[in-house]
């Protein structure tokens, strides 16, 4: 244990697979690592019938069967990672909001905030080890389970995506009532984005004492803001998270890789190749060339192509992938897709997009 009670991970089996880490510090690797979002999920014939009948929260609470969800797709793909099942929803749950998975329409708060008084329904102080600490369970069962054939990532929501769904109380075109509040209420926004910020970086630290080895932060919702929003509601909390949640680690003497997903914040790449974290993870519409030359080597990049180009025959989706590729170059990448999969996706094509990255990559990595 270390002098601030962060108690380490020990007893895992061995990694035997340790590409997706080497590739995230930009270390030389014989393949291009890959793995994909959702990579357990709904398009898994498997995974529907262990979710069959369940409530999707209830789920999340089984350690066991969050294990058994996250294993579920290394059986079939030759995958360099997996993600601990979960979602990034339990976090305003553990704060003290009511949030149902209604099935066809998605996640749904019953009592979403509405005016900046509503703040104080919140949880001021988190318990996180009581009310997440089914997550942590999940996470170490799962690198027993895992046998050490790939790291486990374990993951969190972003303060301003957690803010919009907390006050949209579920999906939403516009965000406009979310958004309301930063032009609104501004000082009540920071506060709540404080809040999570903090909330959040407990629960990270927990995820890596229970055994994650690296840690992805999903800021979903980036595009909906503009460049100026951007920097003053996201980005600031994303850099924060990443240096605190750092700093603790190096006082325990832990190195854990941290990959920032900001889908469609294009505006925001530079900063975010500048914000503490190793890994910048890019949803499609970025060419990855440009991405390459915008963050200038500082960071590795993860990512991009087009999930639905999974729906394209098996030969075009290995052209797709070898232009990716060629678009990223070996090294300091991660192949991914620019959002997570698809439920009516076909697990063949998944099947086919992990080779294509495997094959293409050590032939260019070969020829090097
Ligand atoms: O593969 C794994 O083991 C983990 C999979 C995972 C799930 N949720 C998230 C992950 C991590 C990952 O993407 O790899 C994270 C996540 N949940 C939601 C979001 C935001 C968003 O989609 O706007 C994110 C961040 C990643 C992202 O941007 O995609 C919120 C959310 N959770 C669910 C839904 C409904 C749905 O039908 O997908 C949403 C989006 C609602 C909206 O605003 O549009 C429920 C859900 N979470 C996971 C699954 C499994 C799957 O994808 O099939 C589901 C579906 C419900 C079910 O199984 O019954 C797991």
């Amino acid at each position: 244990m270390s002098k601030d009670g962060l108690i380490l991970p020990k007893d895992f089996p061995q990694l035997l697979n340790d590409t997706f880490l080497r590739a995230a510090r930009g270390e030389e690797t014989e393949h291009v690592p890959v793995w994909c979002m959702r990579q357990a999920g709904r398009y898994l014939p498997e995974f529907r019938e262990t979710r069959a009948g369940k409530d999707f929260f209830e789920t999340c609470r089984s350690p066991e069967t969050c294990c058994e969800l996250t294993l579920q797709p290394l059986r079939r793909f030759a995958f360099d990672a997996a993600i601990i099942f979960s979602d990034i929803l339990v976090v305003p749950q553990a704060m003290g909001m009511d949030v149902q998975m209604v099935p066809g329409k998605g996640p749904t708060f019953p009592e979403p905030l509405k005016e900046p008084e509503d703040l104080q329904r919140l949880q001021t102080k988190v318990d996180v080890g009581k009310e997440l600490g089914y997550v942590f369970k999940a996470i170490t069962l799962t690198r027993h389970k895992i046998e050490g054939k790939v790291p486990l990532i374990g993951f969190t929501g972003a303060p301003w995506t957690l803010m919009s769904y907390m006050i949209e109380g579920g999906g939403s075109n516009t965000h406009s009532k979310a958004k309301r509040w930063l032009y609104r209420h501004p000082e009540s926004s920071h506060m709540l984005l404080r809040m999570l910020t903090d909330v959040i970086v407990e629960y990270l630290l927990g995820q890596v004492a229970a055994g994650a080895q690296a840690l992805q932060v999903f800021e979903s919702h980036a595009g909906i803001l503009g460049p100026v929003e951007f920097k003053e509601f996201s980005l600031p909390y994303l850099r924060d998270i990443a240096r605190r949640v750092k700093d603790k680690l190096k006082e325990a003497g832990q190195d854990v890789p941290m990959i920032v997903f900001a889908k469609d914040a294009h505006y925001g790449v530079e900063d975010l190749s500048q914000s503490n974290y190793e890994v910048v993870g890019l949803d499609w519409t970025i060419d990855p060339r440009s991405a390459r030359e915008r963050t200038g080597g500082k960071v590795s990049l993860q990512g991009n192509m087009d999930p639905c180009a999974l729906y394209a025959p098996k030969e075009q989706i290995s052209d797709i992938v070898k232009r990716m590729l060629e678009g990223f170059g070996t090294r300091g990448y991660i192949a991914n897709l620019g959002h997570g999969l698809y439920p009516d996706m076909d697990p063949e094509n998944v099947g086919a997009f992990v080779e294509a990255v495997h094959q293409h990559s050590k032939q260019m990595i070969k020829q090097m």
